[in-house]
């Protein structure tokens, strides 16, 4: 695959990599990257939502110094700005999660790297020249769970992020254009991983009974990973505050409220309606994480504002990957965080900290 060395001089949003990136990527992957689950009606809410919160800007404030640094898990990021774990990206491009790397890196945004990416732990660990965690999906198999997390921790990863929203999903889109993942894209890290065992004779009739699904993991292992892993694990998909306060009472460092950017139970909300209740019922005991339908700038300011640490993307910097490879990721950073400097000057907030619920406009 040949990569656009130039970046068009039209592009200067997020949004306007989208297009660029769909000319690359193959129909079907296309499909499997951009869709949601069922009618993507939450695919969409995530964007709508975003778009109905108003921030009050605030004129003739004192900037001197200002600066967009957050404290997380030990460290001092430049942005509250992550990448979130994408599988399979060498759908998007040849060197996959390797040139996402080099472009998190060159604008020293934390990465998560997906359980199900096309490059091993320890050649991803070998390259990274930037902090990153490692995002695990819990197999069937807790041995190979067991021996995968030491691998990750052993390659470098500073925390795990545990998705707890994906046990099972329903992307009609995909299945419509019976996309199946390429070999190319294999996800290595679970080369050696046995077929999870079949249950009984109605196996193909349920998705209760589906292959995994009874050994699907739950709030038991995430004490069971707690009692071996060395680096901190944060909980991924979390929309209720009644599951944050069971994660916080089970020991984890953070919850990132996502709802997998509208991938797996159609019809929920949007992530931006579901954080205040989940940054209230947590209480500043844990950091809290969000991430869906993050496209602008301003979208980063409204979640700071409704008590976010911190956000993440998903599918913007696979179009940037897709586009101009680590360029263009990087690129994708560089126009979000100047878009959050802009809001911040516009609303008076020369620090994350000062971006509050004060910073939005009360209808
Ligand atoms: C193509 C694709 C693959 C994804 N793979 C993973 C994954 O392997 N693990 C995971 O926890 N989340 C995965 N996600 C979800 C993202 O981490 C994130 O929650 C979501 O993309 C955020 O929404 P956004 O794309 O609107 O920014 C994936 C998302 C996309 C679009
Ligand atoms: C279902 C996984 C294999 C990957 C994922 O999390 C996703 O496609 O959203």
């Amino acid at each position: 695959m040949s990569h656009a060395p130039i970046i068009p001089h039209e592009v200067v949003s997020l949004a306007d990599y989208e297009p660029l990136a769909r000319a690359r990527i193959e129909a079907g992957a296309w499909e499997y990257i951009a869709g949601g689950a069922a009618d993507e009606l939450t695919l969409r809410e995530n964007r709508a939502a975003f778009d109905r919160v108003k921030i009050l800007p605030r004129v003739l404030e004192d900037m001197a110094g200002a600066n967009t640094r957050v404290e997380l898990l030990g460290r001092t990021w430049e942005t509250p700005i992550f990448l979130a774990p994408v599988a399979y990206q060498k759908l998007a491009h040849a060197d996959g999660e390797i040139a996402t790397a080099l472009g998190a890196a060159a604008m020293k945004t934390g990465m998560i790297l997906s359980t199900q990416a096309g490059v091993s732990v320890e050649d991803f660990g070998k390259s990274a020249q930037g902090p990153w965690w490692f995002q695990l999906y819990i197999q069937h198999d807790r041995a190979f769970t067991k021996a995968l997390v030491q691998r990750a921790e052993a390659a470098g990863a500073e925390a795990l992020v545990v998705t707890v929203d994906a046990p099972v999903h329903l992307r009609n889109r995909e299945q419509r254009a019976r996309w199946r993942i390429p070999a190319e894209a294999e996800p290595v890290n679970l080369r050696g991983l046995a077929a999870a065992p079949a249950r009984g004779a109605d196996e193909e009739n349920s998705i209760f009974n589906a292959a995994g699904l009874a050994l699907a993991a739950t709030w038991k292992d995430v004490e069971w990973l707690r009692s071996f892993a060395k680096v901190p694990v944060i909980l991924k998909g979390i929309l209720s505050a009644d599951d944050a306060e069971l994660a916080v009472k089970a020991g984890v460092a953070g919850v990132i409220v996502s709802n997998h950017g509208g991938r797996t139970l159609d019809t929920v909300p949007a992530t931006i309606d579901a954080l205040p209740r989940v940054v209230e019922r947590v209480a500043g005991r844990v950091p809290v994480l969000m991430d869906g339908g993050v496209r602008r700038g301003t979208d980063v300011f409204k979640a700071l504002a409704l008590g976010a640490n911190a956000v993440l993307i998903g599918r913007p910097y696979v179009w940037g990957l897709a586009a101009a490879g680590p360029v263009g990721v990087a690129h994708v950073l560089r126009i979000l965080r100047a878009e959050l400097e802009v809001a911040m000057v516009l609303a008076g907030c020369p620090t994350v900290g000062r971006i509050t619920k004060e910073a939005l406009w009360k209808p």
